[in-house]
């Protein structure tokens, strides 16, 4: 799957490729009602690529009648779990034969560096899916321990319509972990991209329907927050929501739950991630691999970046020393080079956000340790500050671009008092070479996942998913994922001597 090309072959695909940007309801791409589109850009180049469905709460509308007709007549939820995994494995297969084409729309419409869609967004959707299929036959329900008069089957069910709401850092890997475990659990879905990232999300609903997946089963609404999302959250005909993206828009949809049908909402939101860097650690040069990995990213536009490294005095210059070496490998520019591991923030809105950040450094009188270089509207170079003291901006708000502060401590409850200095929880990575330092340390850290001498978000098998104010109700990836998409059922049977007549006795 890691087969990646040459820029040339990369923009070669970009050249000829059609783009679409209609709505996808009910198998058939079709624009908005109202008719109205809006543009979609490249952030790296700023050329239009497509224009995109502006859909509103007619279109939603019509999107809830069929993935509430296709729930009511079965014709997915009723298939057998092993149909429905044969026609979702060869969704991923499809996904899989057009990992190139996707790899290059996914880039081109966010600015995501291509060699990153392909070697981790691609491979990681398409085993997403796989996963999830391949799961759902394997899946037994439960008979209570409720003694000889009865018998009481606990059985799971899909939960009905479900409404996901998409973030535009992961469009493609975000829309497979929602997706993914909803489909294999028999539900119908509704998928709203970010409208910043609308054509990635099209094209895997067009795959998806080549696959087997019935009309009406899987339906995409493009649009924006106000005008599709919050039609969605409000719809009554909708049983869940599950949202990925800002921690303020995640709050409207319990609002939203609450003024509607109480539908179960799950929320996957932000973080302030913390690397805890001990004097102990025993290879500095991996933890500055591991650090810079994890802080530049994706450009840092990954809510379990790591944003906040919090290290010993003892070893905050060796380690910062590290770290600027291996920035060097960290190459930016054009995202359709391979070569090339930083490419543009998704938008010029997103980018004037996070440079406000960056103008902070001067403001605050921080102290740069690399990086800080900004071109092109878009562009902003992987930047490390040191000197920040939890009382300034950097040290609390998610700033979701490559931006790097530096703490120092020197105990470990020191460390570990930074590290939870924060509103979110949703990630943090330890560095000690002590292991029961790091097990102390992963129990105390209040965040949905914690690794030990690396940075990552653990793979398909384990939660993902926040503490505080990271998130809510549930977590994607695993098991746990399709718990949340479906609901408990008691079936309780009366088989005592009054319900049993002689012939059985
Ligand atoms: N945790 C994460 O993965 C993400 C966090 N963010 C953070 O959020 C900040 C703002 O980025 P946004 O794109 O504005 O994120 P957002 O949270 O507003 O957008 C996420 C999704 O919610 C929808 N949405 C927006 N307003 C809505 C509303 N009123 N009702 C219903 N749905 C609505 C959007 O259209 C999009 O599909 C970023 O700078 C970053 O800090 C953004 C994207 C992902
Ligand atoms: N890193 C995957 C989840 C997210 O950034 O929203």
């Amino acid at each position: 799957m890691s087969d990646l090309l040459t820029a040339g072959e990369y923009r070669a695909i970009a050249e000829t490729m059609t783009l679409g940007g209609n709505a996808f309801i009910n198998g058939i791409a079709r624009p908005a009602i109202s008719g109205e589109t809006f543009p979609t850009v490249n952030p790296a180049t700023g050329a239009e690529l497509a224009h995109v469905a502006a859909c509103g709460r007619a279109d939603v509308d019509l999107a809830v009648q069929k993935a509430r007709d296709a729930f009511a007549d079965g014709r997915w939820r009723n298939q057998a779990p092993a149909e429905r995994k044969r026609v979702l494995i060869a969704f991923a297969k499809l996904v899989e034969q057009n990992r190139h084409e996707l790899a290059v729309l996914e880039s081109l419409d966010s600015g995501k560096p291509v060699a990153e869609c392909q070697t981790i967004d691609l491979p990681e959707t398409v085993n997403t899916i796989r996963w999830h299929a391949e799961l759902i036959d394997k899946i037994y329900d439960h008979t209570a321990p409720v003694g000889h008069a009865a018998m009481a089957l606990v059985v799971r069910e899909p939960i009905g319509v479900v409404g996901c709401v998409l973030p535009w850092n992961f469009p493609l890997l975000m829309m497979a972990w929602k997706i993914g475990p909803a489909l294999a659990a028999g539900c119908s879905v509704i998928v709203k991209p970010a409208e910043e990232t609308s054509l990635t999300a099209l094209r895997l609903a067009e795959l998806a329907f080549e696959a087997g997946v019935p009309a009406g089963v899987l339906n995409v609404v493009t649009g924006g927050g106000p005008e599709v999302g919050e039609p969605i959250g409000l719809h009554s005909g909708i049983d869940m929501v599950s949202f990925t993206g800002s921690t303020a828009t995640g709050k409207r949809f319990l609002r939203y739950a609450a003024d509607s049908n109480m539908k179960r909402v799950v929320l996957e939101c932000g973080g302030k991630n913390p690397a805890v860097v001990f004097d102990d650690a025993e290879d500095l040069d991996l933890v500055a691999e591991q650090v810079v990995l994890g802080a530049f990213w994706n450009m840092g536009e990954n809510c379990s970046a790591t944003s906040r490294l919090i290290v010993h005095e003892g070893v905050k210059d060796d380690l910062l020393r590290r770290i600027k070496a291996y920035m060097r490998e960290w190459r930016m520019g054009d995202p359709l080079d391979p070569t090339n591991r930083v490419g543009a923030l998704v938008s010029r809105e997103h980018f004037a956000k996070v440079k406000s950040y960056i103008d902070k450094i001067k403001d605050e009188k921080l102290d740069l340790i690399a990086g800080g270089k900004m071109e092109g509207g878009v562009y902003i170079e992987p930047t490390v500050v040191a000197g920040v003291t939890r009382e300034s901006v950097l040290f609390k708000e998610e700033v979701f671009g490559p931006l790097l502060t530096v703490t120092t401590f020197n105990s470990v409850s020191e460390a570990i008092a930074l590290a939870n200095d924060t509103t979110y929880g949703l990630a943090a990575s330890i560095y000690t070479g002590n292991l029961k330092k790091a097990l102390k340390a992963a129990r105390e850290i209040r965040a949905g996942t914690v690794t030990v001498n690396c940075f990552g978000e653990g793979d398909i098998t384990t939660p993902f998913g926040g503490f505080q104010e990271s998130g809510f109700g549930g977590r994607d990836k695993s098991i746990f994922a399709h718990d949340q998409y479906t609901e408990i059922k008691t079936i309780w049977i009366d088989i005592s001597d009054r319900s049993v007549d002689d012939t059985v006795r």
